[in-house]
């Protein structure tokens, strides 16, 4: 799809096409409809990272919020979103053994009781052996601190589906 196309898109099919950019927050895709015509795929990326950019705190956790836990109760019961679930497999967390789910359940419910949201990463950028040693990793990190490591992979899974669906190779973020 190229940036024409794109500029072409009336609320409803922008909202179809990019409202799960960033997971499960079409409000962002709903505002950032309105800042068209883009002159190409950053600058469409760029508008999103400035909404959530500037958002207040409780906007930026609350973004958070909306993202499933990595191999979590969602993905055991199927009801995540069709670019989580390939992300979520893509990254092996769809073949655990009981023991690496438990311990991952234990490290995100000890994560979301500190921060008060979710631990978030992105899972193409990482697979089942990393992702616990990164959870535990950012589990000791000071809470402001953690909250702009999280809103950053927020941003590097927002720029992965992106370029899916403009069909751009994605830069290294
Ligand atoms: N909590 C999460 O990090 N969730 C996710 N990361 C991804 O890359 N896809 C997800 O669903």
């Amino acid at each position: 799809m190229d940036i024409e196309k794109v500029n072409s898109m009336d609320f409803g099919e922008f909202v179809d096409v990019f409202g799960n950019v960033i997971e499960r927050c079409p409000l962002i895709a709903a505002a950032v409809w309105s800042q068209r015509p883009f002159s190409n795929l950053e600058d469409l990326e760029k508008h999103f990272f400035a909404f959530i950019d500037a958002l207040p705190q409780s906007g930026r956790e609350g973004i958070l919020r909306c993202h499933p836990d990595l191999a979590g109760r969602e993905l055991q019961q199927g009801t995540l979103s069709a670019e989580s679930r390939r992300e979520q497999s893509g990254a092996g967390l769809t073949s655990l053994d009981a023991d690496e789910r438990l311990r991952l359940a234990e490290l995100n419910a000890q994560y979301r009781a500190r921060f008060g949201f979710p631990f978030v990463l992105a899972a193409r950028r990482s697979d089942r052996a990393a992702v616990p040693r990164e959870l535990a990793r950012r589990l000791r990190c000071p809470p402001a601190q953690e909250l702009r490591t999280a809103l950053a992979e927020v941003k590097k899974i927002g720029h992965l589906r992106l370029a899916d669906l403009l069909g751009a190779h994605p830069a290294g973020l």
